[in-house]
């Protein structure tokens, strides 16, 4: 019998590799001999390089980039084995946390972020996951662009100075410097949200506040914003100003995909792919994932709705551990998701159920997998 264990985090207690290692031991106790695969998983935020590199090998990569107002920070991305894939999380280099001490709303860049793409690509990678949200900017990733070669240059053909606010003078996109290696790589962006990139429900109007921005400067970043995706649509032939998710980090997901014709999906997908999850499926008899709370929102592009569509995708069932679940699930259910159960053994604290996760999700899945060994066909004796 092989066990397939895909869990994200339950954040705030276990990550997921300690989620797999909670849940393996259970399995065991239901069925000793049983083959157990662990894929921890993510969603394209906390834990995603990890999750990479406990998958596909390889090593975090540390570089002396720059952060969102043009100081030095030290940030690290995720190189494969093979050298020839990366996962590079936006939040490393051009976070929101980074600018604690000084926000820069009109000015804050994403440069530092494509410093590591351009090392990761300088190191080999031709296959390129950029994990985006969590941003101090709103320049529709024209640092990160920048940093690969692309020039935003304003009437007179003078480059633009980093930052959202001077995008409302942009004339003209130059990609003639863009490396061969560059262009060759394939980009892959899991987004946060699937915010358009301008208008009431853009990246400037929803996420410029929480970075600083004053309502005059919403104003100012959502125009610069639109000249931006007027003059990418006009040089590339690429509308970018209402496409989902082209608003996450600040329009980065925006440039990307303008730019470089980078590929937005939802995260779980996408990270799902980058470590093998579909492979790890062959010939498996069922799947455990699992997250911190299930609820109305997992159905939405997180880790458990794609392993459950996986899972679907092969007729294997699929069930979820998790600290709480919350219906309704009826969404989930479609997706391909059998199940899903609390680890509360009765009435407790967030707290105490934090503290015990471990043992309790032990628990939890040596009786789930007791429950579906039971439910299963008897094996057919060996022929001969
Ligand atoms: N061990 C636990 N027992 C019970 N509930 C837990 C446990 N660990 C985490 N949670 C709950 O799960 C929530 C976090 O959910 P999850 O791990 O799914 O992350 P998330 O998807 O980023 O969160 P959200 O669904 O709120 O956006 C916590 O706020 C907490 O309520
Ligand atoms: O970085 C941001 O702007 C938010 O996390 C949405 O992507």
């Amino acid at each position: 019998m092989k066990i397939v264990i895909a869990p994200d985090s339950f954040k705030g207690s276990l990550s997921a590799a300690e989620v797999c290692a909670a849940v393996e031991a259970g399995a065991r106790r239901a069925v000793p001999g049983a083959e157990v695969v662990r894929v921890p998983m993510a969603d394209g935020g906390e834990g995603t390089l990890d999750c990479f590199v406990a998958a596909r090998g390889g090593d975090l990569v540390e570089v002396a980039a720059t952060d969102p107002v043009g100081r030095p920070v030290k940030a690290a991305y995720a190189l494969s084995g093979d050298g020839r894939s990366a996962v590079v999380e936006l939040a490393a280099a051009s976070g929101l946390p980074l600018v604690e001490d000084a926000p820069d709303p009109l000015g804050a860049g994403t440069a530092g972020t494509g410093e590591l793409i351009a090392d990761a690509i300088r190191r080999g990678a031709r296959d390129v996951l950029v994990c985006i949200g969590g941003s101090a900017s709103t320049d529709g990733g024209t640092g990160l662009l920048r940093a690969l070669g692309v020039r935003f240059l304003d009437a007179d053909g003078v480059e633009l100075p980093p930052g959202g606010a001077a995008l409302a003078r942009l004339a003209a996109i130059d990609d003639a410097g863009v490396p061969d290696a560059v262009r060759d790589a394939r980009f892959r962006v899991a987004c946060d949200v699937t915010n358009p990139l301008v208008g009431p429900e853009g990246a400037a109007a929803v996420f410029g506040p929480q970075k600083g921005a004053d309502p005059a400067q919403v104003r100012a970043l959502d125009a610069a914003l639109t000249r931006f995706a007027d003059v990418l649509d006009a040089t590339f032939g690429v509308r970018v100003h209402d496409l989902p998710g082209a608003g996450a980090a600040g329009g980065t997901c925006g440039g990307l995909v303008g730019v470089l014709g980078a590929e937005p999906s939802p995260g779980a997908a996408l990270v799902a792919e980058a470590v093998g999850l579909d492979g790890a499926l062959d010939g498996a008899d069922l799947v455990i994932t699992g997250e911190g709370r299930v609820d109305g929102q997992s159905a939405g592009g997180k880790v458990v709705s794609a392993v459950a569509a996986l899972a679907k995708d092969r007729a294997i069932p699929a069930v979820a551990l998790a600290g709480g679940v919350t219906g309704p699930l009826d969404e989930l259910h479609g997706l391909g998701l059998t199940a899903a159960f609390s680890i509360a053994d009765g009435p407790r604290t967030l707290d105490a159920l934090k503290a015990e996760a471990a043992p309790l999700l032990t628990a939890l899945a040596d009786q789930v997998v007791r429950v579906f060994v039971v439910g299963r066909p008897p094996t057919p004796p060996a022929a001969g």
